[in-house]
């Protein structure tokens, strides 16, 4: 162990085993997931590090072996698709395996959109690896808006079947995880058209290749989209179908029928399978930034370069400036972390009433999920990228472990919902509720208040210390932003324009509306979540430390909107900004500490600067040395390099 983390470890002032249990739930959750990991860990297949030095074929074969192997272990330990086991061993794989969207889409869509029938029919199929599926629902044309997919699925009665066809270039389907080379069946999305009519998207099951021989069915054109910034893993596809037929009861009808058609309930039922994802990236984000920040922060502690003082070289965590950078990522993770909790709580009460009939309550859970997906992946992309700068030079190198996090979760803000799109979407909601305040869910109870002008009463340091004020002053920001947003929203209407092109003239002003919703929602149930939370009064102490960076560093970042509500004055900003730097201070000697807490296995994180022993130099010229160019001390290029030296200018 490299004396440095060790004497930052011996300084810690809480017990880092005791927030590790907390984050992970319990003591028993703790051991259940380490457990988990090791039989993950103890695998070679999945120890294979030397992912940068091999072609796209090897890392994409690679995939396979590790599903393999996943799917072994599953199958000797029980461990079923849907269960908390699996998605913690999903996470630890990252997901970069050609097969996860069978496992997050593909299933999910039968189990919640088919029959009890068709789930009878698929389930076990699905479930037993006996078909491999994909959820295609992107076109090359169309991502975002799914009323405009032009795939067809036109109902043959004189058959009983349906004809799913691409009938331009622009409706081939693109995108879809494992559809490439993989997966011999997808669930597709597709305008439902019989008796001449179109009855929008609906969701059919089509298998694309033989089960025999895995070579693509009559009437199916099928490949990989090539190379990308992540998931090279990941055959991501691309799919043409000329009339393929299948029969009528492939088209997932809990909600529908086709024939005679019975149109859903609620025909954004069909979009319930993103919704899920949403919901799990909330807590993806707050795994990934964790990670980030454990790799940065262990760097930054062993790291020595220039001095404060003449003739101390300090470990560069000592520069505030590198503080400033790092610990408001670890406060971050922690709020995200909390976020995840909530919205799966959510998402499981909805679902529960949906599987009720009562489908009311998804309208909210969309309007909550894409805010918050949206918001916490823009954020932890972003802090990623600020944990890898921190790093400098390896920070750069492969060998640094950001770019396997970094590559992946940079899709995050376009995958399942391009962020924008995801923002204006929740926002639809949130003025929703701003118009009929008494419809507002408890996260926007906010909104049925009378909006009184009010005046932050923060007279020292001492006062932005409160949970109650630091949360007030996020809720009068984002109903400053939402009011004066309403407002003009009622004025250009008032002037003549029709709704649509109102909300498109102030969708910058709605943007900002609903990023500060976010931002305070995020605050409020992080400083809620601790306050019901049991833990020793030490660990409280680091925990409240790190909860008010989190706020007070989200006021400075955003002062303007806090000065422009009214409700904060620059001597208040600068109070803000002052304890910010105390903050720093308080936090500087757990910070290894709270990031250990994390508990990353190194095997997970795969740095050189992030490994738990801080061995880094070492570590670094180990696996410089596997470079391919250095299986030879002089390379067989030389040839052209020697012409280059010989030549004459
Ligand atoms: C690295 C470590 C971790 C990695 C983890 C990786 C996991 C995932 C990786 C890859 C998988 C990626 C898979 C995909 O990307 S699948 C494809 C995803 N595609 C999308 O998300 C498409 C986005 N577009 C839409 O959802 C819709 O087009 C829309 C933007 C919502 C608009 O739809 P539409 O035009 O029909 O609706 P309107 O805007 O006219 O009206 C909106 C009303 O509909 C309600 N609504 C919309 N969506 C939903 C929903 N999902 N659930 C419930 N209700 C919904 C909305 O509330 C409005 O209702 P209102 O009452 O206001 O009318
Ligand atoms: C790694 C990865 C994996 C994926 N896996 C799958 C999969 O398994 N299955 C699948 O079906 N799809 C998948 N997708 C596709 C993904 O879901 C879409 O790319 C995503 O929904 C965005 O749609 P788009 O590409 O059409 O973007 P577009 O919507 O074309 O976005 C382009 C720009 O237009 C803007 N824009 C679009 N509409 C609006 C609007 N109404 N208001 C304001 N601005 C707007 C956006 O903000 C963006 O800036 C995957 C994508 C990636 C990157």
């Amino acid at each position: 162990m490299d004396a440095p983390l060790l004497k930052e470890r011996e300084r810690a002032t809480f017990n880092v085993t005791e927030l590790i249990h907390l984050l992970n739930g319990s003591e028993e959750e703790t051991k259940r997931r380490k457990e988990l990991e090791s039989w993950l860990y103890n695998n070679p297949v999945f120890r294979q590090d030397d992912r940068y030095q091999i072609s796209r074929e090897e890392v994409y074969e690679r995939g396979l072996q590790k599903t393999r192997e996943l799917v072994n272990l599953c199958r000797r330990k029980n461990i079923k698709f849907d269960s908390l086991d699996f998605a913690r061993l999903n996470i630890s794989t990252l997901e970069e395996l050609p097969f996860f969207l069978h496992v997050i889409m593909f299933i999910p869509t039968i189990r919640g959109q088919g029959t009890e029938e068709q789930k009878r029919k698929w389930l076990p199929l699905a479930e037993d690896l006996k078909i491999l599926g994909t959820y295609a629902q992107t076109e090359l044309g169309h991502g975002t808006f799914l009323r405009g997919l032009e795939t067809k699925a036109t109902y043959d009665v004189s058959s009983r079947e349906f004809i799913v066809n691409s009938p331009t270039i622009t409706s081939m389907k693109w995108w879809p995880g494992g559809l490439g080379k993989t997966c011999n069946y997808a669930v597709i999305a597709a305008q439902l058209y019989t008796k001449g009519k179109c009855y929008g998207i609906h969701m059919f099951i089509v298998q694309l290749r033989s089960l025999e021989d895995h070579k693509p069915l009559p009437g199916v054109t099928i490949g990989d989209i090539g190379n990308k910034y992540g998931f090279h893993t990941v055959d991501n596809g691309f799919l043409r179908l000329d009339n393929v037929r299948i029969p009528y009861e492939n088209m997932l009808m809990r909600y529908a029928k086709a024939c005679d058609y019975i149109p859903p309930v609620n025909p954004k039922i069909n979009y319930g399978t993103m919704t899920s994802i949403r919901v799990d990236l909330v807590k993806d984000a707050s795994v990934i930034l964790a990670a980030a920040s454990t790799i940065a922060i262990r760097y930054s502690a062993v790291r020595h370069q220039t001095e404060i003082r003449p003739g101390e070289e300090p470990p560069v965590l000592d520069y505030i400036t590198q503080q400033f950078k790092l610990f408001p990522q670890i406060a971050t993770a922690i709020a995200f972390h909390f976020a995840g909790d909530y919205m799966h709580r959510i998402y499981d009460k909805v679902q529960s009433e949906i599987f009720d009939g009562h489908l009311s309550a998804i309208t909210e859970l969309h309007g909550i999920s894409a805010g918050l997906k949206a918001f916490t992946t823009d954020t932890s992309i972003a802090g990623v990228e600020i944990c890898r700068r921190a790093c400098g030079g390896h920070g750069y190198s492969n060998a640094s472990g950001f770019q396997r996090f970094y590559e992946n979760w940079l899709g995050s803000a376009t995958y399942e919902g391009e962020n924008t799109v995801m923002y204006l979407q929740a926002a639809r909601y949130l003025f929703k509720c701003y118009d009929n305040p008494k419809e507002a869910p408890e996260t926007m109870s906010y909104l049925r208040y009378p909006q009184n002008k009010m005046e932050w009463n923060v007279k020292s340091a001492d006062d932005v210390s409160n949970y109650a004020t630091l949360i007030t002053a996020f809720e009068q920001r984002a109903l400053s932003k939402i009011s004066s947003t309403a407002k003009k929203l009622k004025n250009l209407t008032h002037y003549g324009m029709n709704r649509n092109d109102a909300w498109n003239a102030a969708s910058v002003d709605i943007l900002h509306s609903i990023k500060a919703h976010c931002h305070y929602f995020i605050v409020k149930n992080y400083m809620q979540s601790l306050n019901h939370l049991k833990m020793s009064s030490p660990l409280r102490q680091v925990m409240t430390a790190v909860a008010l960076l989190y706020a007070n560093y989200g006021i400075d970042e955003h002062a303007g909107d806090f000065l422009e509500s009214g409700f904060m004055n620059g001597k208040q900003i600068n109070l803000v900004r002052a304890k910010i730097l105390q903050l720093l201070k308080e936090i500087r000697v757990n910070a290894v500490a709270i990031v250990d807490s994390f508990d990353f296995d190194d095997r997970f994180l795969r740095s050189a600067l992030g490994a738990y022993d801080g061995n880094v130099y070492n570590r670094l010229f180990k696996w410089a040395k596997l470079s391919p160019l250095n299986k030879t001390e002089v390379h067989s290029s030389y040839k052209y390099l020697r012409r280059i030296l010989q030549s004459k200018l």
